[in-house]
């Protein structure tokens, strides 16, 4: 008799082809074969750091990040997986302030992985249906942006329109896109109304069901094919090394191994491996030196910090919750750097600091050498 194998549901931001989507992805070990659309190379190039197997998951599209939050916490879901900041347009601060949980509606998650993603935004739609191209159909603008005193010298567009433009009314897609394509959109599409929605595939998905033809969404090419949109231009992001650092979320609690490293996208890895960890923290705004004694307990425990973020507090104004990334691992015997530098946290912060996971960081040197195919 077979056996069901327990599948594993992962949480991402809906509906299929966000740029979360495609991070799951490469986080399967050979699920593209499985997949439900007929794609192209995108998903096959991303197949190559796979490491969630195919057979073995169950993708659930979500509305929103917080319902990605939502499914990890109530473990309807094993992993979520979210977006945390892009090397163009920074923090993701729905992300930011969910991991900071000021409501206390997640207070079971951890982070427990993180992937790179090279994030290629292409403008999508309808070709328009009333307009004679005359000659070339960039001709609008010569791809240079007028200079502003905010922005004296701006960058040029990277890219040119594929198709005439002009029939576009209105613009849809995810904030964070919006915010990585400003130089093709002041150039091609200077004052278009834009229209903010979940996930770039969502944008997709909206454009797709417009019957006006008139509107565009910024969103992946691997939209384009699911939604069956034509592509209006491509690499419109402003730069070309745009990247976009999601994390693995999952509710440790729930789970039969005690260790954060213990998780299936981290196993191939191999020993010594570096580790990032994340703390948030409050500090009282009226103690002058707070924020630089908690900050400097770090230091002083040879401990390395990567990131800081603050976010409002929603308690009074101007006050703020920080989050510390930092180098290093949480050890589960209470042993180690970390561990002794979260100690002496307690101090600075007051006791108001919550440890938010460690994982293994694949940005560095060790974690990459033990990756590559040899
Ligand atoms: O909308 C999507 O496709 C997402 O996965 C979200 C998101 C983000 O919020 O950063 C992910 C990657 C890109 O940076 C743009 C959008």
């Amino acid at each position: 008799m077979a056996i069901n194998p327990i599948k594993t549901k992962v949480a991402y931001l809906g509906p299929p082809s966000s740029y979360t989507h495609q991070v799951v992805y490469t986080l399967r070990a050979s699920g593209l074969l499985n997949s439900p659309y007929n794609v192209s190379c995108t998903y096959r190039q991303q197949a190559a750091l796979g490491t969630f197997d195919s057979n073995d998951t169950i993708l659930e599209p979500q509305n929103s990040i917080h319902d990605i939050f939502s499914a990890v916490q109530s473990s309807s879901v094993t992993y979520g997986v979210v977006p945390f900041e892009n090397s163009t347009n920074g923090s993701v601060v729905y992300t930011l302030d969910l991991l900071i949980d000021l409501e206390h509606q997640s207070t079971s998650i951890k982070v427990c992985g993180e992937a790179y993603m090279d994030v290629h935004h292409c403008l999508l739609g309808h070709i328009g249906r009333t307009h004679h191209i005359h000659g070339d159909p960039t001709s609008s603008s010569d791809g240079s942006r007028t200079p502003t005193i905010d922005v004296p010298h701006p960058n040029p567009a990277r890219a040119q329109p594929l198709k005439d433009l002009r029939h576009i009314k209105r613009i849809y897609s995810h904030p964070q896109a919006f915010g990585q394509c400003e130089a093709f959109l002041s150039t091609y599409l200077k004052g278009i109304e834009r229209q903010e929605v979940s996930s770039t595939s969502k944008a997709a998905e909206v454009v797709a069901a417009d019957q006006s033809r008139s509107t565009a969404a910024i969103s992946s090419k691997l939209a384009a094919e699911i939604h069956g949109l034509s592509l209006l231009a491509e690499g419109i992001e402003d730069s070309e090394d745009n990247t976009t650092r999601f994390l693995i979320l999952c509710n440790p609690d729930e789970r039969v191994h005690s260790s954060s490293t213990d998780y299936s996208f981290n196993r191939q890895l191999s020993s010594p491996m570096s580790y990032k960890s994340l703390v948030a923290f409050k500090v009282n705004h009226q103690s002058s030196g707070a924020l630089a004694k908690a900050l400097a307990v770090f230091g002083d425990h040879g401990v390395n910090l990567t990131s800081i973020n603050s976010r409002p507090s929603r308690e009074h104004p101007w006050h703020y919750v920080f989050l510390i990334e930092f180098e290093g691992k949480r050890e589960a015997d209470g042993s180690g750097k970390v561990n002794a530098a979260l100690e002496a946290l307690i101090g600075p912060t007051q006791g108001q600091w919550k440890f938010l996971g460690s994982w293994v960081d694949k940005m560095s040197k060790a974690s990459k050498a033990s990756t590559t195919p040899s």
